[in-house]
C-alpha cells in the first residue's frame, strides 16, 4: 500500500498537530518520543512522518518527498511555494506585526530600517504601501533591532505580546493574522487523491468535534 508522507514541523506546532492527528484517528508510538527519530510511521502503517524544521516544511512538500505538511501561515507566506493550502487548523494562532517604539519616526528621507526573520513578507507589505525600506535579516531575538538602534521597526510574530512589553515595544501595524495550515503537494493531490481527501475529512471531523 502506498503511504501518505506527512511533513511535521518540530517545535511549537508539533504537540498540537499530534493531538489533532490522534483525534483524527492517526496515532504513532513515536509521537511520545518526538525528536529522536526523523522518519517514522503511524501504528496502522498508512502514514509516514518526516520530522523537519518548521521553515523547511514547504520545501519538502514542494519537492514531493512529503505529500502533505502542517505549517504556520507565516512560513507559507515567506516561502511562497506553489502548494495547495487546504485547511486552516486554527491552532498556533498569532499575528505578523510591525512593532517598534510608539511615536518614534525615522529621519525624513531615509529608508525605514526593518529588522525581520521574514524579508519576503516585509518587502511585500511595504511594497504595497510604496514605502522605501532597508531590510535587515535576523534569525531570532528580532526585538533587539530597535532596542540597540539596528533598525527603526521589526516585522515579527506577536502572540501574547509579552516579549514586546518586556522590551518597551508596541504593535504599530498588523500585517496578517496567522495560524497552522495543511498544505498539499500538487502532484500528490492528483496521484493520491482518495487518501489525501480521507485525511482531510478526518482532520475536519476532529476540528468540528473540538468546536462542539
Ligand atoms: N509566539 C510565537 N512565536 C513564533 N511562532 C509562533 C508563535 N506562536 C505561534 N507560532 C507559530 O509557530 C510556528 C513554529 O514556531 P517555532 O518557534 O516552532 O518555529 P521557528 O520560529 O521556525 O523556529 P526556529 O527558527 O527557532 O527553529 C511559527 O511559524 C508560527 O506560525
Ligand atoms: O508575543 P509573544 O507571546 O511574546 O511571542 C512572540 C515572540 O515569540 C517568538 O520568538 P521565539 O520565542 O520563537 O524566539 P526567537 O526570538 O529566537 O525567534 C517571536 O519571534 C516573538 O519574539
Amino acid at each position: 500500500m502506498e503511504k501518505v508522507t506527512l511533513a511535521l514541523a518540530k517545535g511549537r506546532l508539533s504537540e498540537k498537530a499530534m493531538g489533532l492527528m490522534a483525534r483524527a484517528g492517526i496515532r504513532s508510538k513515536e509521537f511520545d518520543e518526538l525528536g529522536r527519530k526523523l522518519v517514522f510511521e503511524d501504528d496502522s502503517g498508512a502514514y509516514r512522518f518526516i520530522l523537519v524544521k518548521p521553515s523547511d516544511v514547504p520545501t519538502y512538500v514542494d519537492h514531493g518527498v512529503a505529500d502533505v505538511g502542517i505549517v504556520g501561515k507565516d512560513t507559507l507566506m515567506e516561502e511562497n511555494r506553489p502548494l495547495y493550502e487546504l485547511l486552516d487548523f486554527g491552532f498556533g494562532a498569532c499575528r505578523m506585526c510591525v512593532c517598534g517604539f510608539e511615536g518614534r519616526r525615522p529621519p525624513v528621507g531615509a529608508p525605514l530600517r526593518v529588522a525581520t526573520k521574514y524579508p519576503r513578507i516585509a518587502r511585500a507589505y511595504y511594497g504595497e504601501k510604496g514605502q522605501n525600506i532597508q531590510i535587515i535579516k535576523l534569525n531570532g531575538s528580532v526585538e533587539l533591532g530597535p532596542l540597540v538602534g539596528l533598525s527603526d521597526v521589526i516585522v515579527d510574530i506577536v502572540e501574547s505580546g509579552g516579549t514586546l512589553k518586556a522590551n518597551g515595544l508596541a504593535v504599530l501595524e498588523e500585517v496578517a493574522p496567522l495560524s497552522a495550515r495543511l498544505v498539499v503537494n500538487r502532484v500528490s493531490m492528483k496521484t493520491k487523491t482518495e487518501k489525501i481527501q480521507r485525511l482531510i475529512e478526518g482532520f475536519k471531523q476532529a476540528l468540528k468535534e473540538d468546536e462542539a
